[in-house]
């Protein structure tokens, strides 16, 4: 695996000739955890998919580069904000799906211990369709920590967990991901405050570099430090609606 650069994003995007998002850079640093808050609509998941370079809906107009100079294709991994099970196919097989479709052998027994560390020992053998929503974005969660890409995009990844559960696969995401550059959407200004080593707030008129706290991250969940800082996120979401009202629809 080359070592994980940093990425910049810099340019606007439009939807059907409306513009979705100003002209902007976004800066996500080399080896670290970049969150992105911001409410419904503004373009989040638009800015993970062009990273990722897959078709977004929009027309994008600017740049995407990495640190190194080489290209991203092929070593990020992206785990969207709906599960993308195959429905036909157990957990186990989902979670080495990657593998598969790269035509290479599966690892069972690596696929088999991240199904462990996610909590789901005992259900490899089950479909989709037989595990819960937090279950499914857990074998999901398990796919993306498998792929070992220096970047690593995740969009919403522990919407579905319930808290603890939430905290637990933050350590652990944190922890198999120390040293990749990660970029993660969120809606939960707690978990931008536990994991972000920077934090931004997108709103329509572009990108709000806010306030981090220095390492370590993940923290505590009951760090002082870091409860007054998930206030300060809320009470500046609250302010963005108040400004632009608009801005949060469906
Ligand atoms: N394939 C597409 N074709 C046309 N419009 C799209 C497409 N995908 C998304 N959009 C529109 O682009 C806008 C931005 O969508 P995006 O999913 O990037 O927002 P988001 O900030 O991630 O929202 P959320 O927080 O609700 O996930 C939305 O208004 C959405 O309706």
């Amino acid at each position: 695996m080359t070592p994980a650069p940093g990425i910049t994003l810099a340019g606007e995007a439009r939807i059907a000739g409306q513009p979705l998002f100003a002209p902007l850079t976004l800066e996500v640093g080399a080896g670290v955890w970049t969150c992105l808050l911001g409410p419904s609509g503004v373009g989040k998941t638009t800015i993970l998919r062009l990273i990722a370079g897959l078709e977004t809906g929009a027309d994008f107009t600017g740049t995407i580069t990495a640190s190194d100079g080489q290209p991203l294709a092929g070593r990020v991994a992206l785990m969207a904000q709906s599960d993308l099970l195959l429905p036909w196919a157990s957990a186990l097989d989902n979670v080495s799906l990657g593998a598969r479709l790269r035509g290479e052998r599966r690892d069972r027994d690596r696929a088999m211990e991240m199904l462990e560390r996610v909590g789901l020992e005992g259900l490899h053998a089950r479909k989709p369709a037989r595990l819960s929503g937090g279950q499914r974005q857990r074998v999901a969660l398990a796919r993306t920590l498998l792929e070992d890409r220096p970047v690593v995009l995740l969009d919403e990844p522990f919407s579905a967990l319930d808290a603890r559960t939430r905290s637990e696969m933050q350590d652990l995401a944190a922890e198999l991901l120390a040293g990749r550059t990660v970029l993660l959407v969120t809606h939960d200004p707690a978990e931008a405050a536990r994991l972000g080593r920077a934090i931004h707030v997108m709103g329509t008129g572009g990108l709000e570099t806010v306030e981090s706290l220095p390492p370590p991250h993940p923290r505590a969940v009951d760090d002082a430090e870091l409860l007054m800082l998930q206030g300060r996120l809320l009470a500046r979401l609250r302010q963005q609606h108040a400004d632009a009202p608009g801005q949060d629809l469906p």
